[in-house]
């Protein structure tokens, strides 16, 4: 079953599941009409350029803020009304961490672990000295990068079922991703964890995701296998003489100054590309992540 299907077949035990989203500033719309569910034990990396409204889709998929329309939904609970036990269950690290800032990386880590009965101070210890985080300094006095491990390890003490992390590579160093990207992996193959994150790193996305959604224009544009991308997705090519025969409703399409076109097509319910892609002239080339992402994107 593509993830597609998943979205409405499963939106019910869904542990994260938005329908009909709606959300804009100052009267300029960022989200219109968001349909997503993530699968349990998924891990669905959330691609967009900036400004796409990534951030503005998780906040309110977390009830963080009340869009203009649609429901959000955490294991099953209206986002904006949670319980406490279905708040214990999830972590949430936001793109620039702020809260608790006048403690040190112990003393918040210390407080905030009394409030979840699952939480690994053992991992917490473990991860301030392998991560080699300054952990008696303020919060506020250290850099962006360490200011965001330590939201991390707060987030994966908790030991969530469902962890929601917001470009959390944003500030790491490449060592630092790297470290990131193998826990995430982890947890959602030992201990089943539920993941979403945001990124614009599509080589992240690719390390660890089971899932890409991908996010442009206040619509997703696709929500699949990232496997299944290269099957599902090309670039098709067609001389000026053909341009005529091109389909329409594609992903993207660029017309060049020679009168040929390139559009982004995708296989349809059958299996089968579109028909302009058999005529004599046409090409049919595979598409990686990063370039379908692009092709889109620009
Ligand atoms: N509180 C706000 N008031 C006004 N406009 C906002 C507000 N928050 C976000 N926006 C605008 O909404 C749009 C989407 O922002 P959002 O932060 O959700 O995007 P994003 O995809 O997470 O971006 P990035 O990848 O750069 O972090 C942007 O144009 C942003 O300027």
């Amino acid at each position: 079953m593509n993830a597609q299907l998943r979205d409405i077949t499963q939106a019910n035990d869904s542990p994260l599941a938005v329908h009909g989203l709606v959300h804009g500033y100052e009267g300029t719309r960022v989200l219109d009409g968001v349909d997503l569910a993530l699968a349990p034990g998924s891990v669905l990396g959330l691609i967009g350029r900036n400004g796409a409204g990534k951030s503005t889709l998780i906040r309110a998929m977390l009830g963080l803020l009340e869009p203009q329309a649609g429901q959000a939904q955490v294991f099953g609970e209206p986002a904006l009304g949670l319980s406490d036990a279905t708040k214990g269950r999830l972590a949430y690290v936001p793109q620039q961490p702020e809260a608790l800032a006048w403690l040190s990386a112990t003393q918040m880590l210390d407080y905030v672990g009394r409030f979840y009965p699952n939480w690994d101070s053992g991992f917490v210890k473990g991860t301030l000295a392998r991560w080699d985080i300054p952990a008696s300094k303020l919060l506020a006095k250290l850099s962006p990068g360490e200011r965001q491990r330590v939201d991390l390890i707060r987030a994966l003490a908790s030991r969530p079922d469902l962890l929601v992390l917001d470009e959390p590579a944003a500030a790491l160093d490449p060592v630092a991703r790297r470290e990131l990207l193998r826990e995430v992996a982890l947890r959602a193959g030992e201990a089943g964890t539920t993941v979403l994150f945001s990124t614009h790193i599509v080589s992240d996305l690719e390390r660890v995701a089971s899932e890409v959604a991908f996010l442009h224009q206040g619509r997703l544009l696709i929500h699949c296998g990232v496997d299944e991308t290269k099957e599902r997705y090309a670039r098709l090519w067609l001389p000026a003489r053909l341009a005529a025969a091109a389909p329409s409703g594609t992903l993207s399409r660029r017309h060049h100054g020679d009168g040929s076109l390139c559009l982004v097509v995708e296989r349809d319910a059958g299996g089968l590309w579109p028909e302009a892609a058999q005529l004599g002239g046409a090409r049919l080339d595979a598409l990686g992540l990063e370039d379908l992402f692009v092709e889109i994107a620009e």
